[in-house]
């Protein structure tokens, strides 16, 4: 459905993302990992044609038969919100301060053409759908009377309103705490159409993605399921990423945001981190193995 090839990312004569080459299926929920200043962001504003002055993109994207780079920005306006959007980091700033929160959410509906009152009413049935309570209620209110949590779900409601056929996901929840990032992965695994889901955090990319994307350097050095990458990296880097991880020193943390806490002893496989855990026990050095859920690593043996 996403068909990303060769896309390349330039600020004049530096090529600052390299022949990126992707594909997302309906449906599929895609993350997309590495350093601070591999290229996440620029791949991902390509696709949303929203590049900053002076940065361009070469290469195709299709998203659905419709191209997403290379186009006028009058074609790209049309398909942005409606074929492909975006939650950012922060939402106080994408948010504005001045407007309540239901005409922000009318307003990019209405902009597409939907008749203003049917705008109006699907807004709080949007607020309702990304779990905000008394969504009528929140609809009067202006952002700064929500919370950093749930100014991120009306972003959300934003990024859905026009049922877009791709969601993407730039650290949405890096902001927020423990319990309410726990709430809102859980919330946007569940109503993305399709994923592409950009973070530092590979316990995050464990709870939320079916496949994962590794960049490192403006190139995708390493791709494929989730479990394969995580359990058998062939990149040193990816290597490099799942030691320094919270994977790797709080194996328990990860299982608890899966929702599968494997009892000691009762995880055959043994422990995915083998001779890099640092529990290292003889039970180490076995196999990889994953989580009955197939989300999580662990060690058979708790980590503290
Ligand atoms: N407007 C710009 N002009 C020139 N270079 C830029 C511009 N925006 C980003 N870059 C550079 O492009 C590279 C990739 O940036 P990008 O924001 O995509 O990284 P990232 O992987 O998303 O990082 P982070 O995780 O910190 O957001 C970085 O080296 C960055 O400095």
């Amino acid at each position: 459905m996403l068909k990303v090839d060769r896309l390349s990312v330039h600020a004049g004569p530096v090529e600052l993302v390299r022949e990126v080459s992707f594909g997302i299926a309906p449906g599929e929920r895609v993350g997309l990992i590495g350093e601070s200043g591999s290229g996440k962001s620029l791949t991902a504003l390509s696709l949303m044609g929203l590049l900053p002055e002076g940065v361009t993109a070469t290469g195709t994207a299709r998203l659905e038969g419709r191209d997403l780079v290379g186009v006028p920005e009058r074609r790209l306006k049309d398909l942005r919100g409606r074929r492909v959007s975006m939650v950012f980091q922060e939402p106080m700033t994408a948010l504005n301060p001045l407007m309540r929160v239901g005409a922000q959410v009318t307003e990019v509906m209405t902009l597409h053409g939907v008749p203003a009152a049917r705008a109006r009413e699907r807004a709080v049935e949007l607020l309702g759908r990304v779990r905000l309570p008394q969504p009528a209620q929140v609809a009067r209110a202006y952002p700064h009377q929500l919370s950093g949590g749930q100014r991120q779900r009306v972003m959300l409601a934003i990024a859905l309103a026009n049922e877009p056929d791709l969601l993407i996901c730039d650290e949405p929840t890096t902001a927020l705490d423990v319990t309410v990032q726990k709430q809102m992965l859980e919330l946007i695994a569940e109503v993305a159409p399709a994923l592409l889901f950009i973070t530092h955090d590979l316990a995050v990319v464990a709870s939320v993605c079916d496949r994962v994307l590794v960049m490192y350097g403006g190139r995708v050095v390493e791709s494929g399921p989730l479990r394969e990458v995580f359990a058998r990296p062939r990149h040193r880097y990816t290597e490099g990423l799942l030691a320094a991880s919270r994977l790797t020193p709080r194996g328990t943390r990860l299982a608890t945001i899966a929702g599968s806490v494997p009892p000691a002893g009762h995880f055959p496989g043994g422990c995915v981190f083998r001779n890099r855990c640092p529990h290292a026990t003889p039970a180490c050095e076995s196999e990889p193995a994953l989580t009955g859920d197939g989300h999580a690593f662990a060690c058979w043996h708790p980590h503290g």
